[in-house]
């Protein structure tokens, strides 16, 4: 069955609703970012650009590097923005845009998706500066509250455990990332849990001129534990996006990995006079291993 118009959003010249790019536009392997800005930063790196695609904060540059056809593109702040870039980029590759059925299964396409990010540390010896790899994410955004999300024994204990130590009225998720894009880029860098929340300033404890409903909120996160056979589980970091990738990419089948670029460090009170120097050191590890 054909998936209706008011699902299976396309535009006037053929290309899917918020993305604004046709099937043949994007390469199997994307490097996303959240700020619009960070988008050329990459791609000046590129051999030769050959797609570039505005619609919102969803900004595309598709080109080479080294020979190989990358694509860059910016989501913007938030879970939600998530749900829009990996439903629509799934749909690129996975949905037939002439007859609007979703391909077989022995058809169908898993992208490499590597979010390359900013994230300030939760924990003291996690340096300004440093890169950090995600291997747990935990949402407290209300994405997951929406689709069936399948979590094993250990995630539902953490996500569990994270409800109560918040006293939160709904259980948040948990998601371990697949291991083959970790395994290729990771090398020499922090391998922490991130914390993904609903906000910049309330959800992750910042306070200008409102208070917070959960006080502690920050000692909380800092000093959440537990104990599984595989060692002990920290929360090390937060931002606002990498729940999302790694609950629908486990959910979608794509290979999802969330690289963070540590601008502030919460326990001691820094924020990074370099940001830019941090970010491109990211940027350039990641093309040089991709
Ligand atoms: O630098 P980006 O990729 O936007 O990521 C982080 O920075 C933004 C907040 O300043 C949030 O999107 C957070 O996840
Ligand atoms: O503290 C920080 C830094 C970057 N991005 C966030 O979401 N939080």
């Amino acid at each position: 069955m054909p998936i209706a118009d008011s699902e299976f959003i396309l535009n006037k010249d053929g290309s899917i609703y918020h993305l604004n790019l046709q099937p043949d536009h994007i390469s199997d392997t994307i490097i996303t970012v959240g700020d619009p800005e960070r988008v050329p930063l990459i791609s000046q790196h590129f051999d030769s650009l050959e797609t570039v695609v505005q619609k919102r904060e969803f900004v595309t540059h598709v080109g080479y590097y080294k020979g190989k056809r990358l694509t860059v593109i910016s989501t913007g702040m938030g879970t939600d923005n998530i749900d829009i870039l990996l439903n629509e980029l799934d749909a690129l590759v996975n949905i037939d845009f002439v007859t609007r059925e979703p391909r077989p299964l022995e058809e169908r396409i898993a992208l490499r998706i590597v979010r390359v990010g900013t994230s300030g540390a939760l924990q003291a010896d996690i340096p300004v500066g440093s890169h950090l790899m995600t291997e747990h994410a935990v949402g407290l955004d209300s994405l997951m509250q929406f689709y069936p999300l399948v979590e094993t024994g250990l995630e539902v204990e953490v996500a569990s455990g994270v409800q109560q130590a918040l006293g939160l009225s709904y259980r948040p998720y948990c998601v371990r990332g697949t291991d083959l894009l970790r395994e290729q880029l990771g090398a020499g860098m922090v391998v922490g849990n991130t914390l993904t929340c609903p906000g910049f300033y309330g959800p992750q404890g910042r306070v200008l001129r409102l208070d917070l409903r959960i006080p502690d909120l920050i000692q909380q996160f800092q000093n959440f534990r537990y104990d599984s056979a595989e060692g002990e589980f920290r929360l090390t970091n937060f931002e606002m996006e990498t729940a999302g990738y790694y609950a629908l990419g486990r959910m979608l089948g794509h290979e999802v990995v969330s690289l963070n670029a540590i601008v502030a460090n919460r326990a001691t009170g820094e924020f990074a006079t370099n940001t830019e120097d941090v970010v491109n050191d990211l940027i350039q590890k990641t093309l040089d291993r991709i």
